[in-house]
């Protein structure tokens, strides 16, 4: 069982820390996505899994054994780690197969030896797993960047690895590729029943293929969880911002309502990091993604209002907070669109809507909030 646990780590370079204290776990066979801005210390979490990097203090374990501690630091090459870098990183001078062959000598091999084994079974099995086989022979100078990426895959898994760190694997790639790609990794790491961890800058692409999000900030991670808890109960509002589109407004808790702009709505209180709630009159952040917003043409609205079925359902989304506002924009993307509003008071909000639910550029409507929200403290 692979499973990789890091605790309370702590590393730096020399202008200081840049990793405060992390903690990571990602069970046996489960892809971990790491995701957080520029700078914030995702790469230098993967050097030092990878014992690239020495810790200041804390754990790694990479199933049973204790590779990083006080005291110990386990040499990268014993730590059964496979590496997919940004750009594939191929051995020129070495075929498709000899490069897969590399990886399965664990970075003890030389050229001769590559081309000794590249006519293995073993290397054959890689090849055929990443579609490749019919390229075994061609030099990376002659592949598309797609195929170099799917070679340093197969060259990762070939040492039999606990564990494959990939970072930022499909930067350089178009997007049809991409999306190509990160299904083929997240097949072929779950038929080989390895552990990953991918480093990516695209917040959807990580809560599409992980089976958990890990969201880094300043050398800290803020939140680990599955995409779904991140993306609908993130733990703060900056997490929230980060990882989706949303909508912030202030306003004040009174009881399981909050105030806002918008008006009254059912509202979930969210304890921060110091496991404090906020309090019954307090000042709070409101979190509406911005497929929560109902949005409904007014003159609908009003049509609605001839029958006294639709009359009470009119005044149940008054009660709701339905308010007046008009649509100032239009942002079509095919499968929905996200529709820019201005409301009667000036607040200014992002709906997004059905392909069906389209309305055009200055339609009055009225709009109201579906279910709940969550009510933060305001972020310092
Ligand atoms: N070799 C180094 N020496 C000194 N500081 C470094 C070194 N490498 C990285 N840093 C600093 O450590 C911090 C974290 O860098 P890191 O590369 O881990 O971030 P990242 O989240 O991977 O960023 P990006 O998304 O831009 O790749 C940054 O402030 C960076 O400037």
């Amino acid at each position: 069982m692979s499973r990789l646990e890091v605790r309370d780590l702590t590393v730096g370079y020399e202008g200081g820390p840049v990793l405060h204290a992390v903690d990571v776990e990602v069970p046996h066979g489960e892809l971990l996505a790491i995701v957080g801005p520029s700078g914030c210390g995702k790469t230098t979490l993967l050097r030092t899994i990878a014992g690239l990097l020495r810790a200041q203090s804390g754990e790694i374990r990479i199933g049973q054994r204790m590779v990083t501690t006080h005291g110990i630091h386990l040499a990268p090459e014993k730590r059964r780690i496979g590496w997919v870098p940004q750009d594939a990183a191929l051995f020129p001078h070495l075929t498709v197969a000899e490069n897969v062959a590399f990886g399965m000598l664990a970075g003890r091999g030389s050229a001769r030896a590559a081309r000794r084994a590249a006519k293995s079974d073993e290397v054959r099995r890689l090849l055929d797993l990443v579609d490749l086989a019919p390229l075994a022979h061609r030099a990376p100078g002659q592949l598309s960047g797609g195929q170099a990426q799917r070679v340093a895959l197969a060259r990762a898994l070939a040492a039999g690895p606990e564990l494959v760190l990939l970072d930022e694997p499909f930067g350089a790639l178009d997007p049809m590729l991409r999306a190509d790609l990160r299904a083929a990794v997240r097949e072929l790491l779950r038929a080989e029943g390895v552990t990953g961890i991918l480093v990516t800058h695209d917040q959807a692409e990580a809560l599409s293929v992980a089976d958990r999000v890990a969201v880094m900030r300043g050398g800290e991670v803020l939140q680990l969880g599955t995409p779904e808890e991140v993306y609908r109960t993130p733990a703060t509002p900056w997490v929230a911002g980060f990882v989706g589109d949303a909508v912030f407004l202030p306003g004040v808790l009174h009881g399981d309502e909050v105030a806002t702009a918008i008006g009254r709505l059912r509202a979930v209180p969210v304890a921060d990091a110091a496991g404090l709630v906020p309090e019954d009159g307090a000042d709070v952040t409101v979190l509406v993604r911005p497929e929560e917003l109902r949005v409904v043409r007014a003159d609908a609205a009003s049509v609605a209002d001839a029958t006294a079925a639709h009359r009470a359902d009119a005044d149940r989304r008054a009660d709701d907070g339905a308010l007046d506002g008009i649509v100032t924009d239009v942002e079509y993307t095919g499968h929905d669109a996200m529709l820019a509003l201005a409301l009667a008071d000036g607040v200014r909000l992002r709906a997004r809507v059905t392909a069906s639910g389209v309305v055009p550029r200055g339609t009055d409507v009225r709009v109201s909030v579906d279910g709940s929200v969550l009510a933060y403290r305001p972020e310092a």
